[in-house]
């Protein structure tokens, strides 16, 4: 049993070893039966590397300080973990005298008991000058639990030193969480989403966790009622939300049912696990814990599951959630005395809970940025959707805009003309001849009305059908259409006869009516062996006035039978100009 040697300057660097040390199974072995169990040399080294492991009772261990120093020195021995019930410290000058108690430290106890100022605790101790002391000390808990049979060996300054980096460690972690829970607070109120307040209450969640199992609640804020159900509590309280979290990030009660029902389980074994801490069923909580501990690699896969899915982000959940299991195994290792105990591996697990929220808030916002892309390309889609139907139907309006332009003056035409020729009707040649007549009349030009009937018409359906007596009607329009204006007003009164209203004074319009005669008459009909020939016979009616059209067609009508009577294919006209005297007869 070599005294480790200390000097004015310790830093933590060495600790009080494993080498003595006992295992009180029933916790109930006074300083005088533990001396004896010394004497007898039942003290032997920890098998373990660091953590006695889940054990009942208490474990004590005994090593020898070693002042070289002329001068007094006092010592900080300070215990490696958090969470220990309780300890005590008992010394003595090497090999004389009585142990006397230096510490009584518990967990229980109020905060003023600590004889330093720390979140762990820490036992004092001074040596004379050049003296060696021995230590015991006892590391009890009630019920099965861990403890590190060692202490970190400081002087008092480098301990504040050392506390004071750690604490501003943990303060720039907690204020990273805060800023994050106020941050998705802010999102959460801006856009409405629950997911966003449930990760508020997470972060939050992770700093009364942390503090607390840290010591720093006890330290700070519950200095005189402190009891290890807060830390499962605190623990169990963060288990439940971040499973919360993760089974509405990840959406698995709609896309994958079978790991949200052990997600489901997680988080209801998360719940027995608060009840056993309210309650303070220490073997409940245990049990629990292992559970909640062994199960949490779940949601890593429901995150992997769902990356394979489609939903991008779950794979930076999947990661963020890694870097917790690995620091909560890598603890629990720790704790069971798989491997040793580190700065390094006591505080991964709070770094390692900072960069899953972290990510996870990168998570966030690349699955906000992805919603926000989709709704702007849906809403994309449907402006386009929109405009293509608009200008489809816009299109479709054109071309039946056209086709009912097109079929109203189909419609007007047919109104208008006669179906057979294609030239007016009676109803429009009285009306535009009526419009005509009233222009020449206000011109004081004179005009003139053309009856054309064709001679013995019937004689030709008779013998040629029907259907040549109408191509015959086609022929004989078409060449009165050849030899007159375009302004002359030219219509089909009925069966075979034409009436014709030109502008033009009596000898021109005579003239005229004689050149139609002669056309009409050469007009030729191919019917079998010898062909027929066409004549027609035209009275004239002649206005300088205010005649109307109808008082012409009558005059003109008369004309036209004279010129029947006279032996037809020829052309009789009114004697003189109607007058106004002439139609109010
Ligand atoms: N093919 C054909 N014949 C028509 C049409 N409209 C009337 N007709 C015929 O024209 C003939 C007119 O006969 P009528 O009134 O006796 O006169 P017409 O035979 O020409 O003898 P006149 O006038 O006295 O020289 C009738 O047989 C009608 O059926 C038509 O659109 N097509």
């Amino acid at each position: 049993n070599t005294p480790i040697k200390v000097g004015e300057n310790e830093r933590g660097d060495q600790k009080t070893g494993h080498a003595r040390v006992l295992h009180d199974s029933r916790g109930d072995l006074d300083l005088e039966q533990v001396l004896l169990a010394l004497k007898a040399g039942e003290f032997g080294p920890l098998a373990s590397a660091g953590s006695t492991g889940l054990k009942t009772g208490a474990y004590w261990s005994h090593f020898q300080l070693r002042n070289p120093l002329p001068r007094a020195l006092t010592l900080h021995l300070e215990y490696v973990d958090h969470q220990l019930i309780q300890l005590d410290a008992f010394s003595r000058p090497l090999g004389d005298g009585d142990f006397t108690g230096v510490a009584s430290l518990s967990m229980e106890r109020p905060f003023s008991h600590r004889l330093v100022e720390h979140n762990r605790f820490v036992v004092p101790v001074t040596l004379a000058g050049n003296e060696t002391r021995e230590v015991l000390i006892r590391f009890g808990s009630r019920e099965s639990g861990y403890a590190f049979p060692s202490m970190r060996i400081w002087s008092p300054e480098q301990l504040e030193a050392q506390q004071l980096r750690e604490t501003t460690l943990v303060g720039f972690l907690f204020g990273g969480f805060f800023l994050m829970a106020i941050f998705a607070l802010i999102a959460g109120v801006v856009s409405g989403k629950v997911l966003f307040f449930v990760y508020s209450l997470y972060a939050l969640s992770k700093i009364s966790c942390w503090a607390t199992i840290l010591g720093y609640t006890h330290q700070f804020f519950l200095r005189d009622q402190f009891h290890w159900s807060l830390m499962s509590s605190s623990g169990a309280l963060t288990i439940l939300l971040g499973l919360t979290f993760a089974r509405m990030f990840l959406q698995t009660r709609q896309y994958t049912r079978r790991l949200d029902y052990v997600i489901l389980f997680m988080t209801a074994n998360a719940g027995l696990l608060l009840v056993a801490a309210v309650f303070q069923i220490k073997i409940l909580a245990l049990v629990t814990i292992t559970l909640a501990l062994l199960l949490y690699p779940v949601v890593i896969v429901a995150g992997l599951v769902r990356w394979r899915q489609g939903q991008t982000e779950a794979a930076f959940f999947s990661l963020a959630w890694s870097f917790l299991v690995m620091g909560l195994f890598l603890q629990a290792f720790r704790d069971l005395g798989l491997v040793e105990h580190t700065l390094f591996n006591y505080y991964w697990p709070p770094v390692a809970s900072f960069s899953e929220m972290l990510t996870i808030m990168f998570a966030m916002g690349f699955q906000m940025r992805r919603v926000y892309q989709d709704k702007k390309s849906t809403e994309r889609q449907y402006r386009e959707h929109l405009e293509l139907s608009k200008s489809r139907l816009e299109a479709e309006v054109r071309v039946r805009t056209r086709e009912l332009e097109q079929a109203k003056r189909a419609a007007e035409l047919e109104a208008r003309t006669d179906p057979l020729t294609g030239i007016l009707n009676r109803r429009s040649f009285l009306h535009d001849a009526s419009l005509r007549l009233k222009l020449a009349q206000r011109k004081q030009k004179a005009s003139c009305l053309f009856m054309i009937d064709l001679d013995h018409f019937k004689r030709i359906n008779d013998t040629c059908g029907h259907s040549t007596g109408d191509a015959v009607l086609c022929q004989f329009t078409d060449t009165i259409r050849q030899s007159i204006r375009a302004t002359d007003v030219f219509g089909r009164l009925g069966g075979e006869e034409f009436a014709l209203l030109v502008e033009e004074p009596r000898d021109s319009a005579h003239a005229l009516a004689e050149r139609l005669r002669n056309d009409i008459a050469g007009i030729e009909i191919l019917t079998g062996d010898k062909p027929l020939m066409l004549t027609a016979s035209i009275g004239l009616a002649f206005t300088e006035g205010e005649a109307t059209i109808e008082d012409l067609l009558m005059l003109a009508d008369g004309a036209m039978y004279q010129a029947k009577m006279d032996g037809r294919n020829r052309v009789v006209g009114t004697q003189g100009y109607i007058r106004i005297d002439d139609c109010l007869r």
